[in-house]
């Protein structure tokens, strides 16, 4: 059992998935937390993710973002030093981004991906762990130098 709660974050474009995906985890007994937005009225995604980001890092725990394509919350969010967000369509991009980068957040589209898919890659991500070995330094080379 989880100690820290998976947060989960989405603007308005991501509001119908987000809210699937939070029935699925705790259909899983999957702590998490919902950062937000909580209707379907027009807002900005960066905010979402800054504030997501800000929890994950927090909390050292996982999370997840949904906008309506997930590339406006996966830009903002790799803005954020510490978080290594991954915008994933099938189960195999979540699988492996867990296992060799790291990656702390998971971004998806609520406009582009179905529920069953989404909920099939949500799971890939959390029962994942990262490999570490080569894989650590290769981000560890990440950091920018220029
Ligand atoms: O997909 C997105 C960014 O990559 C976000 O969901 C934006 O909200 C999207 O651009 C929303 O567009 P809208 O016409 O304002 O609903």
């Amino acid at each position: 059992m989880r100690k820290a709660p998976i947060i989960i974050g989405s603007d308005h474009a991501g509001f119908p998935l987000k809210q699937e995906l939070v029935a699925h985890l705790q259909d899983r007994n999957i702590p998490v937390l919902d950062i937000g937005t909580h209707s379907l009225d027009s807002c900005d995604y960066p905010v979402y993710a800054q504030d997501l980001c800000k929890e994950v890092l927090d909390q050292n725990t996982l999370g997840i973002l949904v906008c309506g394509s997930g590339v406006g919350m996966s830009m903002a969010a790799n803005k954020v030093a510490g978080i290594r967000a991954a915008l994933c369509t099938n189960e195999y991009l979540a699988r492996m981004t867990r296992r060799h980068n790291n990656a702390n957040v998971l971004c998806l589209g609520g406009r582009v991906t179905g529920i069953d898919v989404a909920k099939a890659i949500v799971d890939a991500f959390l029962d994942n762990d990262f490999e570490g070995g080569r894989h650590q330094r290769r981000i560890d080379l990440m950091e920018p130098t220029i």
